[in-house]
């Protein structure tokens, strides 16, 4: 990969509050814990087994009809005697099932509180698998090194978002051969260099920050933030991967269709093959993640009993810190807060 040019472009745009609306609908009479959405987890690790929780706790409050844990495939033992993540996450939520090959889902969070240095190769397998598959994935944290994987046509049929850092997208960018950026995204343009990486590997990459960049395959960029700087604390990124990865769930079908009505409502396997591109469907899950990154914002402010600051709003720090768990039990609020009249 060339080194990006300076970024001198302005992104294709800044994302509006009232454009998140469609996709946080409220559920209908007609719907039932199947067609809200069915989120698969594979997430945490017995380094890291709060980072599922995390995430859980985020999609059960964004409103996933189902939420689906896929225990780590062998690997190492819990440590220091804690409980294995599965154990955690139904000691915190419960209502999560769990299962080692859950059918039913409608796309995939992978990655959140897991480590690729120790990720057994079965594990590995089964997650390049989804990459095969036509259900959304969505790659946070110790599983970003997959998205390398689309450099080969085989695992390019899954939409896929993925949601890297600034240290983790500067990792990706050396790992396609970039010289820059070091470790510091925003130094390079961000905006160029994210369209880029999307491009390069036909994905959605929402590179997180304070101001938050989404880059579609096709070079559309949106923009959310500045976010409430409460936000930079540990977990948030695992909070944010589980709103992004329930929305994901819940518009499944609207994400492999790239937001065109099929012919009589029909779904996408009703479409003639080939009709449409990876990149065509690209957008719809830039707009998920761009809802899904202010969701969170408006969370952390609620959280913070930030009553001043709106979403997107570069004011004086308001409000008070906040923990990752905070956020997340913040989000059935926000989201009334984002449909409110
Ligand atoms: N409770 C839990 O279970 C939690 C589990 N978690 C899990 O921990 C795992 C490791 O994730 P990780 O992000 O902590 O470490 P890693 O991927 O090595 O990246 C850090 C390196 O990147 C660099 N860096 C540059 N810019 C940066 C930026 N904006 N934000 C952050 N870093 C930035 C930075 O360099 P520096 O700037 O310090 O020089 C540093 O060298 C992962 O699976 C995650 O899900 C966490 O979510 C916490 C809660
Ligand atoms: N200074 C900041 N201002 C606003 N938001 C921030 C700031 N720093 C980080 N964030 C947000 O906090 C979250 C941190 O995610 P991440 O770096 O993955 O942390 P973790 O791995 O600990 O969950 C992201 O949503 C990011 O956009």
């Amino acid at each position: 990969m060339n080194d990006p040019a300076p970024d001198t472009t302005s992104p294709s745009g800044a994302w509006d509050p009232a454009a998140c609306a469609p996709y946080l609908a409220p559920p209908t009479a007609a719907d039932h814990k199947y067609s809200r959405g069915v989120l698969g987890l594979r997430t945490g690790s017995p380094a890291y087994p709060g980072a599922a929780v995390l995430g859980a706790e985020a999609a059960w409050r964004t409103g996933a009809g189902l939420v689906q844990f896929v225990p780590p495939v062998g690997g190492t033992a819990p440590l220091f005697g804690m409980p294995s993540p599965a154990a955690t996450v139904l000691a915190a939520r419960p209502e999560t099932v769990v299962s080692r090959s859950p059918d039913r889902v409608d796309a995939w969070l992978v990655g959140s509180g897991t480590d690729p240095e120790a990720r057994p190769k079965a594990e590995t397998d089964e997650l390049a698998e989804l990459l095969t598959q036509r259900r959304p994935v969505i790659i946070d944290a110790g599983a970003l090194d997959l998205c390398l994987l689309r450099r080969d046509e085989r695992f390019r049929v899954a939409p896929v978002a993925i949601t890297p850092h600034a240290g983790e997208f500067a990792r990706l960018w050396r790992a396609l051969g970039g010289s820059r950026p070091t470790d510091d995204a925003g130094s390079l343009g961000s905006a160029e260099a994210t369209a880029q990486l999307a491009k390069r590997l036909d994905v959605t990459v929402l590179l997180k920050g304070s101001v938050t960049t989404i880059a579609s395959p096709s070079g559309d960029i949106v923009t959310v933030g500045p976010a409430t700087p409460w936000l930079a604390t540990a977990g948030t990124g695992d909070v944010l991967a589980g709103i992004v990865g329930t929305l994901a769930a819940r518009h499944a079908g609207l994400v492999r269709r790239g937001g065109l009505v099929g012919p009589a409502g029909t779904d996408w396997p009703d479409w003639p093959a080939g009709q449409i591109g990876l990149a065509d469907r690209a957008p719809v899950l830039a707009e998920l993640c761009a809802t899904a990154v202010l969701l969170h914002d408006i969370a952390a402010r609620i959280a913070s009993g930030d009553s001043g600051g709106s979403a997107g709003a570069a004011s004086s720090i308001l409000g008070r810190p906040i923990t990752a768990l905070d956020v997340a039990r913040s989000i059935p609020a926000a989201v009334e807060r984002l449909l409110g009249p």
